[in-house]
């Protein structure tokens, strides 16, 4: 049985969503509705909430109020069987329980998307340039490897949704670009949500963009409206340079001449 068919014809929403940990206020009234296909690059300053949002989207993380539905079908209440298979979520943050080779790892995805023939491997590993690193332990490979390693392993399942946690930001910047990119591509005939600081990548790569900011939703468009929108600069704390080139839009950030001084500490 595939859940794939009938879960790619709907978006994922959220209505009222408010998440509450440790007697503090993360997420506040967040009301979102992406469309069944599209990349989406969610953005925001460092604590502004977007890692609880991911989990939250992915029915990781059970909010205090509100609901994410995937179609009209509460997330909550789908079966986990049908939830791993149609959201597929990238975590920041990712140990293996055993030091398994990678081969073995990919193997495991593989199995998940329910093609566990030797070449589906194989193909995994060639696609993500993954072959020289088969047979190396995690416990072996560097921090940017096992990112590109935990990507393979997501994407060998092929859910229709996918929720990515800053899937760049241990790679250099050759991959980076080309993680960022794959993952914005899969945007043409899937639902790609992903969670990035490098705002030049969003706005360059990325249909939409949702920004975050203090837990609230600041504000949701295209790239193109959103990368003008004055409340980029708000979120931040700083004045941006906006530069529209043939290569894409850049955001050059100017530090505000009142802002605190942050790499100081004394803020
Ligand atoms: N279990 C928890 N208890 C208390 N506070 C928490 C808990 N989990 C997260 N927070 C706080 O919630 C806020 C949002 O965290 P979150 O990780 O979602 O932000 P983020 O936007 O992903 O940040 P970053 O860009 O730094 O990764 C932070 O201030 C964080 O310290």
């Amino acid at each position: 049985m595939t859940h794939r068919s009938a879960a790619i014809t709907i978006g994922l929403s959220a209505q009222g969503l408010g998440v509450r940990r440790g007697g503090t206020t993360i997420l506040s009234d967040i009301t979102l509705s992406l469309p069944a296909t599209g990349s989406v690059a969610l953005i925001g300053p460092n604590g502004a909430g977007k890692s609880t949002l991911l989990r939250a989207l992915a029915g990781l993380l059970t909010p205090d109020h509100g609901t994410v539905r995937l179609g009209d079908r509460p997330v909550a209440a789908l079966p986990a069987a049908e939830r791993a298979a149609t959201i597929g979520f990238l975590p920041q943050h990712f140990a293996p329980h055993w030091d398994l080779r990678v081969a073995d790892l990919v193997r495991l995805g593989v199995e998940r998307g329910g093609t566990a023939s030797p070449d589906g491997v194989a193909a995994v590993l060639a696609t993500h340039g993954l072959g020289p690193l088969a047979q190396r332990r995690w416990s072996a490979l560097s921090g940017g490897e096992r990112a590109r390693v935990l990507l393979a392993m997501v994407l060998a399942v092929d859910p229709p949704v996918l929720i990515a946690d800053e899937p760049g930001a241990s790679l250099d910047v050759r991959h980076r670009i080309g993680v960022v990119d794959g993952l914005a591509r899969r945007g043409r005939d899937r639902l790609c949500i992903v969670a990035m600081h490098d705002l030049d990548l969003a706005f360059r790569a990325f249909d939409r963009v949702v920004l975050l900011a203090g837990g609230r939703l600041a504000a949701a468009g295209t790239a193109a409206d959103l990368f003008h929108d004055r409340r980029l600069d708000r979120a931040f704390g700083v004045d941006f340079m906006r530069l529209e080139t043939p290569h894409g839009r850049l955001l050059q950030a100017v530090a505000r001449p009142d802002a605190d001084d942050i790499g100081s500490g004394r803020n």
